[in-house]
């Protein structure tokens, strides 16, 4: 029984293959390889089993607001520098972070003086191992943030001292992108690949699951409920507004977040039809940062657009985050709402979060429990699958799946090859950060050049 069941699920997840995502099919075809012969042999029982949930963390005071976006704008996955400006990431984040904090601080203050995202992470992680509990799974769940507390290594830490065995990896993005699950596994990577005991922890990762029945049918009834809000249900538009991330991820460096997010709309969308809600409905991409180009439609855009088509009601559905935030909170409901006010249209409306709702909480936990069969699956019968399934030494061919960009990066180039000697190096070093500082100083007294072309020193208007 609980054998065709995985079976099942393994057919499932073949289909999704063919999406044509390369991600998946570097994760799935390891998973369809290995998943039959070994499940029965498991016992999850006598496993200490643990869930680590990875999220982005956002600033809990507005004190915290300027170091928190140190920590995201020295992302070299937020910031794309090429490589030979790599040098400059963390000078460059101290400096965006500084210039952008006051106007982050007013939205922060706005939504009442920080991000609600660590309380609402921490109650998804009780909703869900409750839910883990009642399914005869016990099992220990962590939250790992990026950019603020409790950071992925604090989890670590916990995991370890734990002793856990078997992990399952569930980064709390329906959708994958390079910038957000994919930067918390480059993290995770280069956590795992320092240390021993969780080099031979066996773990496995859900890359994304906004394709999961759950999450889609909840979506659904949040929609269908805010729906019959309005005085005219069928005459509204439900308005799917996306966080955006820079065209060239998708376009250069293969993210496959918009083909995701377009799948999960269309998805959703059928679900509704099935329900006999033929609403129209539109996709836009919210939350750009600086003048490079994002993916679009972009949201504002977008709603100035449907008011001079004469659209009179509007209904909001953020679609690339599981709980209510800055964006939510503050973008969404005041700015975008004001916006389209202005545009025309008469009635607004916003669906919430899927934050801890049932349906959704225990279709993560089934997600888990699918996943735990390919824990062990790798260790028991191939060396080279355990470490591939989320590759430890090889997280880096699991990126080079769908990042076209850095597996085309050539090699290492030596910058500033002024002398030879260890003090030479060390010297031309400090003066070609003193001409890149002298560079930035005019860049922002004349708002031109380079790094406003490359769109990285806007980032902080
Ligand atoms: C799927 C969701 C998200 C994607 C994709 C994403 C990409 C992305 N974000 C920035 C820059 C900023 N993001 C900020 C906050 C923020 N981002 C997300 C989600 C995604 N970001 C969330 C949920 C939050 C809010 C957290 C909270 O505290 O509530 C911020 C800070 C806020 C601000 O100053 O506006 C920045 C800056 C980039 C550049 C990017 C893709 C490259
Ligand atoms: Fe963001
Ligand atoms: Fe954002």
């Amino acid at each position: 029984m609980f054998q065709a069941h995985i079976k099942e699920k393994t057919m499932h997840r073949d289909v999704h293959l063919h999406t044509g995502i390369p991600m998946y099919e570097f994760l799935c075809c390891t998973l369809a390889k290995e998943s039959e012969g070994v499940v029965e042999s498991l016992n999850y029982k006598k496993e200490n089993v643990g869930v680590l949930l990875l999220n982005l963390g956002g600033p809990e005071t507005l004190e915290d607001v300027q170091p928190f976006l140190y920590n995201l704008f020295a992302d070299p996955d937020i910031i794309r520098l090429p490589r030979l400006l790599r040098f400059l990431q963390q000078p460059l984040a101290k400096f965006i972070s500084m210039m952008r904090a006051p106007k982050s601080m007013e939205g922060y203050a706005s939504i009442g003086g920080g991000s609600p995202l660590r309380r609402i992470t921490e109650e998804q992680a009780n909703a869900l191992r409750t839910a883990l509990e009642e399914k005869n799974m016990p099992a220990k769940v962590y939250v790992g943030m990026r950019y603020w507390h409790p950071f992925t290594e604090e989890a670590i830490r916990k995991i370890k001292k734990d002793r856990i065995s078997k992990l399952v990896v569930l980064p709390l993005y329906p959708q994958f992108s390079i910038s957000t699950s994919g930067s918390s596994l480059r993290l995770l990577e280069e956590i795992f690949r320092e240390d021993e005991y969780l080099v031979n922890m066996h773990h496995t990762v859900i890359p994304s699951w906004y394709q999961r029945e759950g999450y889609v049918k909840s979506m659904a009834t949040l929609i269908q409920s805010e729906l019959e809000t309005f005085q005219k249900p069928r005459e509204v538009m439900i308005f799917f507004s996306a966080h955006g991330v820079p065209r060239a991820y998708v376009e250069e460096a293969g993210d496959p977040y918009k083909d995701e997010m377009e799948h999960c709309v269309r998805l959703i969308m059928t679900e509704l039809r099935l329900r006999g809600i033929p609403n129209d409905h539109t996709l836009a991409y919210q939350s750009r940062v600086g003048p490079v180009e994002w993916l679009k439609p972009y949201t504002d855009d977008t709603i100035r657009e449907l008011g001079r088509r004469g659209v009179k009601n509007l209904l909001a559905v953020p679609i690339s985050f599981v709980s209510e935030h800055i964006e939510t909170l503050e973008e969404i409901d005041v700015e975008y709402r004001e916006l389209a006010l202005e545009s025309g249209i008469r009635n607004w409306g916003r669906v919430p979060a899927l934050g801890c709702e049932e349906t959704f909480i225990r279709d993560l936990a089934d997600a888990v429990i699918e996943a735990l069969p390919y824990v062990g699956a790798m260790a028991v019968s191939n060396l080279e699958a355990r470490q591939s399934l989320i590759p430890l030494g090889s997280v880096g061919e699991l990126l080079a799946t769908y990042d076209t960009q850095r597996r085309e990066l050539p090699p290492p180039v030596p910058v500033w090859e002024w002398g030879w000697t260890k003090s030479a190096e060390t010297w031309n070093g400090r003066a070609a950060m003193l001409a890149v500082l002298a560079l930035l100083l005019l860049e922002v007294s004349t708002g031109q050049g380079i790094l406003h072309q490359m769109g990285i020193l806007p980032l902080f208007h």
